[in-house]
C-alpha cells in the first residue's frame, strides 16, 4: 500500500484489484505514502509538519508557487513552516523600525525572487524604493522633482495626480509605509540643505529621472508584448497599481479610464462562430443568458477568454530575471541591461523555449518557472513530425518533459494523435488505444521526468482511484483515470478523453459576454456532484478554475480534473498562496483554518467567470485578492479576522485594511489605511444583473436565484458558505424551465 518505490522501473501502477479504497483513504495515505508535487528536490528534507499538498513540484508547497530548482534545497521556503514571504524588502524594513506593533511575530523570507503572474505589476517599484533608501535624506526633494518632469501618463491624469502629489513624499525612513494621510512632511533638511546638497539633490535627481526613463523604455517594450488582458490588469482599471493613485482614501473606485475596455472589443454574437453540437445550450436564445449573446454584460473588467497564459512569459522571465539581480545586488542598470538582452534572446529564438505562464501565480512568493519554462501549446502536430527517432539516445527534452513523437505507439498500445498542450507538470497528448475494442481515444498525460514530479503524480493516482472507487458508475463528474503505467521513466497517466477545458469553452462560445444561464445550471450541477463526491471522500481540489474543468465534445457533460493539487481534508495546515489566487478563498489568504470551503468558493468565481465571460477577483497580490473581495463583498466580520494567523499582514491592530498601492509618480509602494465601507462597492449583484438589462421577469428572477447561488458559494464566512450538497438543493439548480 502505497509503498511504490518513486524509481521503480516500467510497469503498470493501475491495477482492477490492487486498489482498494481503503488502502487510499487519507488516513492511510498521510502516514504512509505522502506524495507530494511540491515536495520537490528537498522533499525528502521536509518535517511531517510540512503539510505536502500541491499538483506540480514546481509549485511550492501548498500554495507556495514553485521554486527555482536551486532554491528547492532549503526547506525554508516552505510555506508550511508558516513562514510569511512578502513581496519585498520593504516587508522587513517595515518591521525593523518597528512602525507597525504586529499582534505576531512573523519570520520574512529574506530571499524573494520569484514571480510570474501577468497581473502582477512591475518590478519598478521596488527599485524605486531602494532608491528610497539610498537617497533618503534627498527623496522629498527629489520625488517633487519628477513630479514635474511630465511623466505621460502624469500628464494624462494630470489633475488627479497634481491633487494627490503636491505633497512631498516623506523622507523619514519610518514612514517608508505612506498613509493617505496628505500631511506634507515637515522635516527641516530642505530648508537646511546648502548649495551643495541642493546640487548633489539635482544629480541624484537626474539620475533618478534617467533611470525612470530607462524602465519606462522597458515597461513599454513589456506592454508591446502583453497580451490586452496583461495591458489591461498592468495599466488600466481600478484595481491596477498605477490607477491606484485616483483611488480616493475611502478605498472607492473610480471609473476605469476610456481606454480601460475590454481588451478585446466584445461582439455580437457572431453566427459563423463555431457550433457544437451544444450550441443550444450554450446559446439558447430563450434562456437568460443566451439573450446576452451580443450584449457585454461587463465590458470594463478582465476578459476571462482573452487571457493567454503562454503569451507573457518574456515579460515575466524578463522581470524575474531582473529581479533576481536586485537581489543579488548587482546595480539597476545591469539589470535592465539584462532584461533587454533577455528579450533579445527570446525574439531571436522564438520557438526554441515557449515559456509558460500560469496566469494565477502568486505575484509575491516565487516564481513557478520551471528552469527553462515551457508552454501550454494548441494541439500540434507539425512539431512531432519533424522528429527523427532513429537518431534520438534521449526521449526527453531538457526539461524533461517527453518528446513525443506523432504516431508513435506507447507502451505498445497507444498511437499517439495529437499534443494537446503542456503544463508545469506533464504533457498530454491524445492517443488512439489500440487495444481498446473501438479504437477509442484517450489522453495521456505523460508526467516530466523528475523524481518529485512522479511522487506528486503517483498521488493524483491515488486519488484519482479512490475517487472513482467511490463512483463506481461514473456519475459523480471527476475525470476518469483509466491506467497508469511507467513509459521510459515517465509516469504515464491514461484518462478518457475530452474535448476541451471551460476557458477555451468560454473562448469558443462566450468571449467576453459568458454563457447562458442554461449551460450555468448544468455545469454548477456537475460541479456540485463532482464536489460532494470529493467531499465524501475527504479530498480538496484546491485548483478548481475553468482550466482544470473538462468539457466532453457534446459540451453538456464536464468533469473535474487536474487533481494535482488535491489532497486529503487532513492536510489542511495554513498555506497562504493555495489555490490559483484568482479563485482563492479569503480564509487560505488569512490563514484562517479552511477546509471544503475553499472549493465551494473558487466554484463561485468560475460559475460567475462562466457566465459573465469576466473574472471576478482580479488583485495582483493576496493583499490586493482582499481588496478586490472586500469592493465586491463588503468587509470582513471581525471576528473572522481574530481568527486570522496571517491578517494583521493586512489589516492593523484597528482592523483597518492597509491596501498596497504602486504610487505612479514615484513608483513606490505605499499602504494606504483604506475605509471598507460596509456596503461592497462593487457588489456581486450589481455586476451580475445591469439594472438597464431589458429581460422580462422569468428571466429576471432566474438571474437572481442565480445571484443567491453565488452569494452562498461566495460568503466571506466559512463555516456558513454553502456545502455541495445544499448547493445540489438550491433553486437556482432544482428549478427546471
Ligand atoms: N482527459 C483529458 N482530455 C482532454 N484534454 C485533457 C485531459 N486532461 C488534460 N487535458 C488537457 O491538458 C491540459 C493540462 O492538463 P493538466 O491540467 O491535468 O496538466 P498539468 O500539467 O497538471 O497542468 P498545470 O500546469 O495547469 O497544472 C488541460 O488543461 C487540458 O486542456
Amino acid at each position: 500500500m502505497h509503498s511504490r518505490s518513486a524509481s521503480r522501473s516500467e510497469g503498470e501502477y493501475l491495477s482492477s484489484d490492487s486498489e482498494k479504497k481503503k488502502a487510499i483513504r487519507p488516513s492511510s495515505y498521510r502516514s504512509d505514502h505522502r506524495v507530494n508535487r511540491h515536495s520537490r528536490t528537498h522533499s525528502s528534507a521536509r518535517s511531517r509538519h510540512s503539510p505536502s499538498r500541491s499538483r506540480s513540484p514546481y509549485r511550492a508547497p501548498r500554495g507556495e508557487k514553485r521554486h527555482r530548482e536551486d532554491e528547492h534545497r532549503s526547506s525554508k521556503h516552505d510555506p508550511r513552516t508558516f513562514t510569511v514571504r512578502y513581496e519585498d524588502d520593504r516587508r522587513s524594513a517595515y518591521h525593523s523600525h518597528g512602525d507597525h506593533k504586529s499582534k505576531r511575530s512573523r519570520t520574512y523570507s529574506p530571499s524573494r525572487s520569484r514571480s510570474r503572474s501577468p497581473y502582477r505589476h512591475n518590478r519598478e517599484p521596488e527599485k524605486a524604493q531602494v532608491e528610497d533608501m539610498r537617497n533618503i535624506k534627498s527623496q522629498s526633494v527629489s520625488t517633487q522633482d519628477q513630479k514635474s518632469d511630465g511623466v505621460p501618463q502624469l500628464e494624462t491624469h494630470a489633475k488627479t495626480v497634481k491633487q494627490n502629489h503636491e505633497q512631498p513624499v516623506s523622507n523619514d525612513i519610518n514612514q517608508e509605509y505612506a498613509t493617505t494621510d496628505p500631511t506634507p512632511n515637515t522635516s527641516d533638511n530642505s530648508s537646511s540643505a546648502s548649495a551643495d546638497s541642493t546640487s548633489t539633490v539635482m544629480d541624484e535627481a537626474a539620475m533618478i529621472e534617467a533611470r525612470r526613463k530607462r524602465r519606462e523604455a522597458i515597461k513599454n517594450q513589456h506592454r508591446s508584448r502583453a497580451t490586452p488582458l496583461l495591458v489591461q490588469a498592468l495599466h488600466s482599471g481600478p484595481e491596477t497599481p498605477a490607477d491606484s493613485i485616483n483611488t480616493p482614501p475611502n478605498g472607492s473606485v473610480s471609473p476605469p479610464p476610456a481606454s480601460a475596455s475590454t481588451p478585446t472589443t466584445p461582439a455580437p454574437f457572431d453566427g459563423s462562430a463555431p457550433q457544437s453540437p451544444a450550441a443550444n445550450l450554450l446559446k439558447d436564445a430563450d434562456s437568460v443568458g443566451g439573450d446576452m449573446f451580443g450584449s457585454p454584460k461587463h465590458a470594463d473588467e478582465p476578459s476571462a477568454a482573452d487571457y493567454d497564459p503562454t503569451a507573457d512569459m518574456q515579460d515575466e522571465r524578463a522581470r524575474h530575471d531582473k529581479r533576481l539581480f536586485k537581489e543579488d545586488e548587482v546595480s539597476e542598470d545591469k539589470a535592465d541591461q539584462r532584461v533587454l538582452e533577455h528579450i533579445k534572446d527570446v525574439e531571436e529564438q522564438p520557438q526554441q523555449k515557449k515559456p509558460e505562464l500560469d496566469m494565477f501565480a502568486e505575484d509575491d512568493d516565487d516564481d513557478m518557472f520551471a528552469d527553462e519554462p515551457t508552454t501550454k501549446s494548441k494541439p500540434t502536430e507539425t512539431a512531432a513530425k519533424t522528429l527523427d527517432v532513429g537518431m534520438m539516445d534521449n526521449w526527453d527534452d531538457a526539461e524533461g518533459y517527453y518528446l513525443t513523437n506523432l504516431r508513435e505507439k506507447i507502451d505498445d498500445r497507444y498511437e499517439v494523435t495529437a499534443n494537446l498542450g503542456r503544463g508545469m507538470f506533464a504533457s498530454v497528448i491524445r492517443a488512439r488505444d489500440t487495444k481498446s475494442k473501438d479504437g477509442r481515444s484517450v489522453a495521456i498525460k505523460i508526467i516530466r521526468n523528475n523524481e518529485s514530479m512522479r511522487k506528486a503524480g503517483l498521488k493524483e493516482v491515488d486519488i484519482l482511484k479512490d475517487l472513482a472507487a467511490n463512483d463506481p458508475d461514473d456519475r459523480k463528474h471527476v475525470v476518469r483515470l483509466l491506467r497508469s503505467f511507467d513509459h521510459k521513466g515517465h509516469l504515464c497517466m491514461v484518462f478518457e478523453n475530452m474535448d476541451m477545458n471551460l476557458r477555451e469553452v468560454l473562448k469558443k462560445f462566450g468571449r467576453d459576454i459568458g454563457l447562458n444561464l442554461k449551460a450555468i445550471r448544468t455545469y454548477a450541477q456537475q460541479l456540485f456532484l463532482g464536489l460532494s463526491l470529493m467531499k465524501k471522500c475527504q479530498y480538496l481540489h484546491a485548483d478548481l478554475k475553468p482550466d482544470n474543468i473538462l468539457a466532453d465534445e457534446s459540451r453538456m457533460k464536464i468533469k473535474i480534473a487536474d487533481l494535482g493539487s488535491a489532497s486529503p481534508i487532513t492536510e489542511n495546515a495554513t498555506a497562504p498562496y493555495l489555490v490559483s489566487r484568482f479563485y482563492r478563498a479569503p480564509e487560505v489568504i488569512l490563514g484562517i483554518d479552511y477546509d471544503y470551503g475553499i472549493d465551494m468558493w473558487s466554484t463561485g468565481c468560475t460559475l460567475f467567470e462562466l457566465y459573465t465571460g469576466k473574472i471576478l477577483f482580479t488583485g495582483r497580490n493576496n493583499n490586493n485578492m482582499l481588496k478586490n473581495i472586500m469592493e465586491c463583498r463588503g468587509k470582513f466580520p471581525h471576528k473572522l479576522l481574530r481568527k486570522g494567523s496571517l491578517s494583521y499582514d493586512y489589516f492593523d491592530d484597528l482592523l483597518n485594511f492597509r491596501a498596497q498601492e504602486q504610487d505612479k509618480a514615484t513608483g513606490r509602494i505605499v499602504t494606504k489605511m483604506i475605509d471598507i465601507k460596509a456596503k461592497p462597492v462593487r457588489d456581486l449583484r450589481s455586476r451580475l444583473i445591469p439594472k438597464d438589462k431589458k429581460m422580462n421577469e422569468q428571466d429576471r428572477k432566474e438571474l437572481e436565484s442565480f445571484a443567491d447561488l453565488l452569494d452562498k458559494c461566495l460568503d466571506l464566512r466559512p463555516e456558513k458558505r454553502i456545502t455541495p450538497m445544499d448547493g445540489l438543493k438550491h433553486p437556482f439548480i432544482t428549478r427546471t424551465k
